[in-house]
């Protein structure tokens, strides 16, 4: 299992590029199924995460070649309706194929994915809205059995903001027939993406990125030609990573409205950010000053900077209140950080994080992949030299990050062993 070794303290400086957005991709990727034919997807990251659900369509009987960041998924030859355990587990949102396979073929077969680190992430909502649109759903031997003869437009309200439910529907209701309105939908930016190369497709969408979305549903939805938004986590990632060690880096190909949350944090903590041709320059301050933050669906603080900013508050002038409100289990990460020397204390879903002068280097184990950015960040604030083992959750979701880093100035090297 390779490992990343860090040797910290040095300001970053410099350009990096973002590359495109994991969890756009991923529904993304899942929408060609609902056509038959050629699609092109590009400014696709090299992620496990697309090598898995590259690895999904290609069991129902999807073609797929890669170029570089251009991916060519041909679903003309799609004929078998089930996605196994095997490949389920190993990432959740697999289960997205689900509603698309039952809105083209009429039927699906898809296990269930389970629990993860952050939390027990149910997908009882996601199945609630395809039964509105009248499929008929079973649950057997860990599978979710689903069949429809046509799935029929319905007012599908969500009881809770769930991005994956809203863009498991969005694709059911693409071929649904009548209109389908989704209510207290989520509103993220990879939903809108996703709309788009939907209606690119053919279908009828409107209102996505608010928490209304009707859809006219189509018959058909034809082959597109797509390019995937940037990664808002990886570029808030780098931001972080710019604020913690003193940096001043210039990043590019990011879209700095999709983290409007995060930037006036990072402003209240002292943070310069300016945008320019777009181009993002963050430039840290003489100190950071602690600031609180409460997760919460997009446009809110998002639950994948949550981590990142922790490290960041770990090192700040006084203490600071980090809520998590999106999943239960989303503090794995706190007694990694611990082992650099971090004050930081749990109670229910807060951390209270009392800023220290300085974080020392310590073997870290990565948990999550957010929680493995955390470690990242805090290595490269800390004295010494850090060792993260089980990077593989990195691997999920970052595209080359210790390469970019580096190219930032960081003494950051990977391992294999
Ligand atoms: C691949 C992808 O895009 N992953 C993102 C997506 O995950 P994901 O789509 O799984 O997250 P959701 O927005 O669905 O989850 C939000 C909350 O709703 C709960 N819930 C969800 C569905 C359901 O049927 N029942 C239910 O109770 C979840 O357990 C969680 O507590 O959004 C999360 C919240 O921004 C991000 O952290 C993930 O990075
Ligand atoms: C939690 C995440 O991803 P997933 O939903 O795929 O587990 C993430 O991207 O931070």
């Amino acid at each position: 299992m390779d490992k990343l070794v860090i040797k910290g303290g040095k300001k970053l400086a410099g350009e990096v590029r973002v590359s495109g957005s994991k969890n756009a991709s991923l529904p993304i990727f899942v929408a060609t199924i609902l056509n038959s034919g050629m699609n092109q997807i590009s400014n696709v990251p090299f992620l496990r995460d697309i090598n898995t659900t590259i690895k999904v369509l290609e069991s129902l009987g999807a073609t797929i070649e890669g170029n570089g960041n251009i991916v060519r998924i041909d679903s003309a030859g799609i004929r078998n309706h089930e996605a196994t355990y095997e490949l389920v587990k190993t990432m959740r949102a697999s289960v997205l194929v689900l509603g698309p396979l039952l809105a083209r073929f009429g039927k699906a077969r898809v296990s269930l994915p389970g629990g993860c680190a952050i939390g027990a992430r149910p997908i009882n909502l996601h199945l609630k809205g395809l039964q509105a649109l009248g499929a008929e759903i079973n649950l057997e031997h860990g599978y979710v059995e689903a069949k429809a003869r046509h799935l029929k437009g319905a007012r599908v309200n969500f009881d809770i903001s769930t991005v994956g439910g809203t863009e498991h529907l969005l694709m059911a209701a693409a071929l649904a027939k009548g209109e389908t309105v989704l209510e207290n939908a989520a509103r993220e930016p990879e939903i809108v993406d996703l709309a788009q190369m939907l209606n690119l497709m053919g279908a009828k969408i409107e209102g996505a990125g608010t928490d209304t979305i009707h859809i006219q549903g189509v018959t058909e939805l034809s082959p597109v030609s797509y390019s995937v938004m940037p990664d808002r986590i990886e570029a808030g990632t780098f931001m972080i990573a710019a604020a913690i060690t003193g940096g001043d880096v210039k990043i590019h190909g990011m879209k700095l409205e999709h983290l409007d949350a995060m930037v006036f944090k990072l402003q209240d903590a002292g943070v310069e950010i300016t945008s320019h041709d777009n181009v993002v320059r963050v430039k840290a301050p003489r100190k950071i000053r602690s600031i609180n933050i409460k997760t919460r669906p997009y446009p809110g603080f998002p639950t994948d900077m949550q981590a990142q900013f922790m490290a960041l508050m770990c090192v700040a002038d006084g203490a600071s209140v980090i809520s998590e409100n999106i999943f239960e289990n989303r503090f794995m990460h706190v007694s990694e950080l611990q082992r650099f020397g971090a004050d930081i204390t749990i109670e229910g879903n807060s951390a209270t994080v009392k800023g220290v002068k300085k974080l020392s280097g310590a073997p870290v184990m990565a948990t999550d992949l957010r929680a493995s950015a955390s470690l990242i960040l805090a290595g490269l604030a800390a004295d010494n030299v850090t060792e993260i083992s089980r990077i593989y959750h990195l691997d999920r979701g970052y595209e080359s990050i210790e390469k970019k880093l580096a190219g930032l100035g960081a003494d950051i090297k990977r391992i294999k062993e």
